[in-house]
């Protein structure tokens, strides 16, 4: 059996609607668009700015991206980020994290507006992702993850989830996130002893730890559902993920590919959660 489920039919089926109601928007005179930061040139920010780029042309919605050196300093960040939270014409800001190390996040993450962060950066939409409230706008990936998960009719209910990773663009909120689903949940890290046992006793298996082609055969058990969030580029400067597709393909009853698996669906989620900023800030 096929097991590689590839992220394409999510991404179209969730872009389909947005095509009709940005029509309706620009109908009106409203313009939705996307402010993109970039720090630097790292592989998984690219990709993830090539996704967005193309997925918001498709869609029409307007993008810009501000693109800074590695040696900009956390006074310049910051203004750049509150101009865009003024510039009434930007309705959605993404930034790329992790930030480098010089910048604290723990500051900057006070400053983007929460009505503009659409890939929950502010506190005030994480505080919303534990609290299971809606109104907010959850992290696109783990969003996507869940979707993926529901396209393909996989139970969560009940069902052991192992989430590989810890981080909190992707492995925390993707933890809560599948706990709403009522998955019963476990996190492992570099840290986690006998890690391959853990993981091997899950359902579904979440990796996202950005570890090139890190979850070996004995990482997964017989039948399950593996969801590949890692983008990494390897030795051949190709993209893969964090699990050894070719390893694990024939032994588990699902498996997402990189590209064309996670990430496409991601920037059909930050699409969504584009136009739904816009029409907040337009009452639309
Ligand atoms: N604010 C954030 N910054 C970053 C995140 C994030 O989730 N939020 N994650 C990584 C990048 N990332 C997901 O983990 C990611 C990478 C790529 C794509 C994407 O659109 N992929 C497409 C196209 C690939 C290509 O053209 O090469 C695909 O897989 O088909 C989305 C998300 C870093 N920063």
């Amino acid at each position: 059996m096929e097991s590689i489920i590839k992220g394409k039919p999510v991404a179209d089926k969730i872009s389909e609607n947005l095509i009709k109601e940005v029509e309706e928007l620009k109908a009106k005179g409203i313009n939705p668009k996307l402010s993109i930061v970039r720090v630097g040139a790292k592989g998984g920010d690219l990709a993830y700015e090539r996704g967005a780029l193309k997925r918001c042309e498709k869609i029409g919605i307007i993008t810009e991206v501000k693109e800074f050196p590695e040696s900009i300093t956390q006074e310049e960040y910051i203004n750049e980020l509150k101009k865009l939270n003024e510039d009434s014409s930007t309705h959605g800001i993404l930034c790329f994290r992790p930030l480098p190390k010089h910048l604290s996040e723990e500051q900057i993450k006070y400053v983007i507006s929460p009505e503009k962060d659409v890939d929950c950066f502010s506190p005030v939409n994480a505080a919303k992702v534990m609290e299971g409230d809606k109104s907010g706008y959850p992290p696109c990936t783990p969003t996507a993850v869940v979707e993926i998960l529901k396209h393909y009719d996989v139970e969560l209910s009940g069902k052991k989830v192992a989430v590989l990773g810890r981080s909190m663009v992707v492995g925390k909120p993707a933890a809560m996130l599948l706990l709403n689903e009522n998955a019963t949940v476990t996190i492992c890290h570099s840290r986690t002893k006998d890690l391959a046992t853990v993981t091997s006793e899950a359902d579904v298996l979440v990796a996202a730890v950005g570890r090139a082609r890190m979850v070996k055969e004995n990482f997964v058990k017989e039948g399950a559902v593996v969801i590949d969030v890692g983008i990494n580029v390897d030795e051949d400067g190709k993209l893969c993920g964090d699990v050894d597709t070719d390893a694990v393909k024939d032994k588990v009853s699902m498996i997402t590919p990189v590209p064309a698996g996670v990430g496409s669906v991601t920037t059909s989620v930050l699409a969504k959660h584009i136009v739904k900023a816009c029409k907040m800030q337009n009452n639309a």
